[in-house]
């Protein structure tokens, strides 16, 4: 034997009672017994709840919401059963309704609305849709009997929410159902959910999860085989999916589990309510009444074998935090005896407890509407350990949420603590409380309210690993290395997916002219021809805010520019938890006090400022150094060539040729700073050996930086970048005289900066061919690390440190290392 369970919306309207006659007639094909309870049409016991009140009021529009209830009962009628034999049914329909009027008027003389009376009205929602499915199952030739529920489970008069008397219960139902002749024939019994009655035939309503517990009842009650509840969603998921659009079905689920995920708010199904069926052991499976191929998910005593340590997320969104503390605590038995029985007294739901070892302070959550009712409640019984300074004041925190993950699969399993903190941690989640019960099944913990969605889906992108985790990213500069980089991570969108298990999505993308942000995502391929259309005009401290409130997991920002003004908002950025990564030297090679600034935020933020192309492009020398003075190496010499542009020009200036021409080649291979002067003047390799020192561990100023100038007088003082290019026009002689000079020793030219006893120089210089840095060509850049360690020799990073590709590809790197830190 099989009891189907169908709720509100699949006899919700027609073509929903169409499904479950389906599902029926399927079920008879098969060959089971069964049983079939059915809930009301969905909405209507709240309407119910809303008449009675009206007529209480003596408000005679009750009358219309009651027509209403009658118009969706009779179109049912009329689109299910065959027109000869609506008169007959439609009469039957009448005559309850009218006993409900009579009822209502009653009720709106005396004015007065007793529990038991609102659990009397209440009762014609499932009394109306049950005997109307029975009804249409019958018209297609299926024996259907139809059974009120209020000669078969039999309660106390506690109205609302009755409790069930078992041995009664069990007794009529066994009863009824072996002695029912229709039964015995084949007739399939249709159920009214959610109503019983008292040994005095009082009507009376089982509560919250009602027509669960009555399936639940008639199966254990006959010992079924199973219980299938049908609902609207394809069983219960990994966690709310309006909240984590990834979460995904769970087959199976332990009848604790399934416990826990309720109580923390998944509503598929209300697991107290099923009770009767866990204490039989009887398997429960939900399913989708409007997706029936749908397997769901079956809950039961024990889970199938698991592929993820937990089972599911949920969360409570609104708690408020009471928080009870004082020396006076500190082993004094009976001080949560009585705090508890206070609240207990008072009828005060408890969600979470967490007490410190050290016995000083205990919190507990709670519903926040009745906050202010405990704290006056605590002020009062407390009042006396107040006053001599045992307790202190009662302090309430609110806007609070509450995340229980659930699964057996953390029973004994270690670092699953550690894995939820450290994910909360990176993306900025602040813990306030944390409680963990002894079944090792649920650990909770109680975050700000603002990082709920943000908490959920980090947590659920962490644990439910098969899934990419989501990387979501926002782009400022979409110039030669801005769009560069996205051509690149579109081509390596598949791999980062399935080989690193990362999920790239561009949030944002702004140039100087427009910005654009959606929170689904921009297409990789199609973000130029969207931010044209859809962009609106840049706003950087807009566009920062809006990525301060979406408050995404695993966010990185991207700065692409050479702007200025940008790098103030870093630290806003990093303080906010979202990573940075940049090729623009700007932000540190400013002021000292600034580089520091922005490496602290990101530390005690444990977030990421990545930067490794602020120097030689992609080339790996940052991650060099660093990797060095982590390990306790000390620095004693860097020489170095900085500049991909003054590389390319020296390797390729020859005599008789134009050194501007030479300069635009540079500038068109994508060498140069947007503005080539930077290049020219010294200023960009200034900025990249005065970082280097400075992650060296040399706390160095931008003035501490000698440049001894490249240029003629004339070129420095160019206003514009054409009249700069004029100028190099008009000083060829001085540049083919350098050359000349060089190569009548048989020397090149290079611009070498030079950081040793704490001094930055950089100048142009004269190589041999003994020199290490003699031979290079194209874009070379060149670095040698004279430390501790590499003393004799030193250590040596060459290539090319220009151009769009390298450079793109080292910014891409930093990206995906914050997407594996995080992840
Ligand atoms: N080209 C190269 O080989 C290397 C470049 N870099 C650095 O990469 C950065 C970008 O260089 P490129 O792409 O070559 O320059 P680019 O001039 O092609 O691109 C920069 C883009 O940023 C935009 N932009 C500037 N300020 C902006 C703002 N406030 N909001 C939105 N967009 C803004 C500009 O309109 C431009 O489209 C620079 O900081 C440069 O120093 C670093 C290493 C190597
Ligand atoms: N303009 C720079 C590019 C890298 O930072 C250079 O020429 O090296
Ligand atoms: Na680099």
């Amino acid at each position: 034997m099989i009891v189907l369970k169908f709720g509100g919306t699949s006899v919700g309207s027609v073509e929903s009672i169409k499904q479950v006659i389906n599902i029926i007639e399927q079920h008879r094909q098969e060959d089971t017994t069964f049983a079939v309870v059915l809930s009301a049409m969905s909405g209507v016991t709240n309407q119910l709840i809303e008449i009675g009140r009206m007529a209480t009021n003596g408000n005679p529009d009750y009358l219309d919401l009651v027509r209403r209830i009658e118009d969706r009962h009779f179109n049912v009628i009329k689109a299910l059963i065959p027109v000869k034999e609506q008169s007959k049914v439609v009469a039957n329909i009448r005559g309850v309704i009218n006993e409900l009027e009579d009822l209502l008027r009653g009720v709106s003389l005396i004015r007065e609305l007793t529990p038991r009376t609102l659990d009397l009205i209440m009762s014609f929602g499932e009394r109306l849709s049950t005997a109307i499915v029975t009804e249409c199952i019958k018209s297609r030739g299926i024996p259907a009997v139809f059974c009120d529920a209020r000669q078969l489970i039999k309660t106390d008069t506690q109205f609302g929410q009755a409790e069930v008397n078992y041995t009664l219960t069990n007794q009529l139902i066994q009863d009824f159902f072996a002695r029912n002749t229709s039964l015995q024939t084949g007739g399939i019994p249709l159920i009214t959910g959610f109503i019983g009655s008292t040994e005095k035939n009082e009507t009376t309503t089982l509560g919250r999860g009602g027509s669960d517990y009555t399936a639940s009842i008639i199966g254990a009650a006959l010992n079924a085989e199973r219980i299938d509840i049908w609902t609207d969603v394809d069983g219960m998921m990994t966690a709310d999916p309006r909240k984590v659009p990834n979460a995904f079905n769970i087959p199976s689920i332990t009848y604790a589990e399934a416990m826990e995920l309720s109580h923390f708010g998944a509503k598929v199904i209300y697991p107290p309510s099923l009770q009767p069926a866990f204490a039989r052991n009887i398997p429960i499976q939900v399913l989708n009444t409007f997706n029936p191929t749908h397997t769901g998910t079956m809950v039961s005593r024990t889970a199938e074998r698991r592929q993820y340590t937990i089972t599911g997320i949920s969360s409570i969104d609104d708690i408020a935090l009471v928080n009870v503390q004082g020396s006076g605590m500190i082993g004094v038995a009976g001080v949560s005896a009585k705090l508890f029985g206070v609240l207990a007294a008072n009828r005060i739901s408890v969600i979470l407890i967490s007490q410190a070892s050290s016995e000083h302070s205990i919190c507990f959550a709670i519903d926040p509407r009745a906050a202010q009712q405990v704290k006056d409640i605590l002020d009062t019984e407390f009042s006396v350990e107040m006053s001599h300074g045992h307790i202190d004041n009662i302090s309430i925190e609110r806007d609070l949420s509450i995340i229980a993950t659930v699964g057996e699969g953390m029973k004994k399993s270690s670092g699953i603590a550690g894995k939820l903190f450290s994910v909360l941690g990176k993306n900025g989640v602040n813990i306030v409380a944390v409680a963990q019960g002894s079944s090792e099944i649920n650990i909770s913990v109680v975050i700000n309210k603002n990082n709920l969605s943000k908490a959920l889906n980090a947590i659920h992108n962490v644990f439910f690993q098969s899934e990419a985790r989501i990387l979501n990213l926002y782009l400022v500069g979409t110039g030669l290395i801005g769009s560069t980089l996205l051509r690149q991570i579109c081509a390596q969108y598949e791999f980062l997916r399935s080989e690193k298990l990362l999920r790239v999505c561009l949030v944002g993308v702004s140039n100087t002219k427009k910005m654009l942000l959606d929170p689904k995502g921009v297409s990789l391929d199609d973000w130029r021809e969207r931010l044209l259309t859809e962009g609106v005009t840049t706003s950087l401290p807009a566009f920062v805010e809006q990525i301060k409130y979406y408050n995404l997991p695993n966010s990185v920002f991207i700065d692409c520019t050479s702007d200025k003004d940008i790098v103030q908002f870093y630290e806003l950025l990093l303080d906010a938890n979202i990573s940075v990564v940049t090729p623009n030297k700007v932000a540190n090679s400013g002021s000292f006090a600034e580089y520091r600034r922005l490496q602290k935020t990101a530390l005690n933020r444990g977030v990421k400022f990545l930067y490794e192309t602020n120097v030689g492009a992609g080339l790996p020398i940052i991650n060099t150094l660093q990797g060095l003075m982590t390990s306790g190496d000390r620095f004693l010499k860097i020489e170095a060539i900085l500049s991909g542009t003054l590389s390319y020009i020296f390797n390729n200036f020859r005599s008789g040729t134009s050194f501007a021409a030479i300069v635009r080649e540079a500038k068109e291979k994508g060498y140069t700073e947007p503005d080539p002067r930077e290049d020219l003047s010294g200023m960009d390799v200034a900025r990249k050996i005065l970082i280097l020192a400075r992650e060296a561990g040399f706390p160095l100023e931008p003035d501490d930086v000698t440049i001894k100038n490249l240029l003629p007088e004339a070129c420095t003082a160019a206003p514009t970048i054409p009249a700069f290019f004029q100028e190099l026009e008009n000083n060829n002689d001085y540049f083919e005289s350098l050359l000349a000079d060089a190569g009548s020793r048989n020397e090149k030219l290079r611009y070498v900066a030079t950081l040793e006893n704490e001094k930055v120089t950089i100048e142009l210089r004269s190589v041999g061919p003994e020199h290490p840095f003699y031979m290079l060509s194209g874009s070379d850049n060149i670095v040698s690390f004279t430390t501790e360690r590499y003393k004799d020799r030193p250590l040596v990073v060459k290539g090319p440190g220009a151009g769009a590709e390298v450079t793109a590809s080292g910014v891409f790197a930093d990206v995906v290392s914050i997407g594996s830190y995080l992840a």
